[in-house]
């Protein structure tokens, strides 16, 4: 059985203009499916737990953001038949951007129901003593995160996203964060081994692929199948500096510029002298100021 979990709300109600293109399509083409609207935060999760305990070989397609395919992932069964698979209809995209999906539903669609192969990606999974998890797309210590936290709690943001303008409240909200941000030390230990020390960071910012807040080339260099997560550290430099190198990050030339620090690991573990905001995937679970991060190698299969 094929079976689409769609957020009506990504993107816009995007979600919910895809999902009737797609029906279409597929009712045109004489598939059978079912449809699961998730209704908030963790519905995603429970329908892929729910479908996947029955160890049917169906496809679950999900129809939203970059948020609703980390929820669905996270409630797939070890060992389940079931194959998942992405149709991209949010706001930000990064995963889609990453991976080098299309954006057209019906293209992915028709993908994804003449595929019969998955695409073994890894995952990066998070442990923190204020709370664990695991990112599809990216992670953040520091500055990002805590930019992220104050987006996530923004009364502008619904209303600017409903007007398309929802860049405007991290670009806003990106500048306040910079000019209060509070630079930190850090000792990072990679894989175990290589000790080394910042003082004055901003973030960390922690890739499994290239892109995060909607676009922005954070590690151009993030390959989401070679066993490795890329680390972008900005530290040591001034909070002047620190705007005009800002700019060069959507296009991901700010690489090899003077503060930044591009480094690749399969294990990292930050120690902060003070608790920093950390995400995963954008979503913020608090502050911490010891926070490891390993990869997955595999931890997550597409089809299409
Ligand atoms: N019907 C719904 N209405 C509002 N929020 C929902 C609904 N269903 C799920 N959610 C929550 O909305 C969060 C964000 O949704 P999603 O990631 O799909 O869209 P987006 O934020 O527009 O896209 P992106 O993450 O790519 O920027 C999800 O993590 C989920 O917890």
């Amino acid at each position: 059985m094929y079976y689409f979990i769609v957020n009506p709300n990504a993107g816009s109600r995007k979600g919910m203009r895809f999902w009737e293109e797609i029906k279409k399509y597929l009712m045109e083409e004489g598939i059978d499916f079912r449809e699961m609207l998730t209704r908030g935060q963790g519905d995603a999760e429970r329908y892929v737990r729910r479908i996947t305990r029955r160890h049917c070989p169906d496809v679950i397609t999900v129809v939203g953001g970059d948020g609703t395919l980390h929820e669905a992932a996270s409630g797939m069964e070890k060992g389940a038949e079931a194959k998942l698979a992405f149709v991209p209809a949010g706001s930000g995209n990064d995963f889609a951007r990453g991976i080098g999906y299309s954006i057209d539903p019906i293209e992915r669609v028709r993908s994804i129901v003449s595929s019969c192969s998955v695409r073994p990606l890894d995952v990066g999974d998070l442990q923190s003593k204020e709370g664990s998890g695991s990112f599809l797309v990216s992670s953040g210590i520091g500055y990002d995160a805590r930019v992220c936290h104050m987006v996530n709690h923004a009364k502008s943001k619904k209303f600017l996203n409903r007007l398309h303008l929802g860049k405007l409240t991290y670009l806003e909200i990106g500048l306040r964060g910079l000019l209060s941000a509070k630079l930190f030390s850090m000792r990072l230990i990679l894989d175990g081994a290589r000790e080394q020390l910042f003082s004055d960071v901003l973030f960390v910012s922690i890739h499994n692929l290239p892109y995060e807040g909607g676009g922005l080339k954070f590690s151009p260099g993030a390959v989401p199948d070679d066993g490795f997560l890329n680390l972008c550290i900005v530290a040591g430099i001034s909070k002047r500096k620190m705007i005009p190198l800002l700019t060069k990050v959507p296009a991901g030339k700010h690489e090899g510029c003077p503060g930044v620090y591009s480094l690749r690991c399969r294990k990292a573990e930050f120690y902060m002298d003070e608790p920093q905001y950390y995400h995963m995937d954008g979503e913020v679970p608090g502050q911490s100021s010891h926070v490891t991060i390993s990869v997955n190698t595999r931890g997550l299969e597409l089809l299409g």
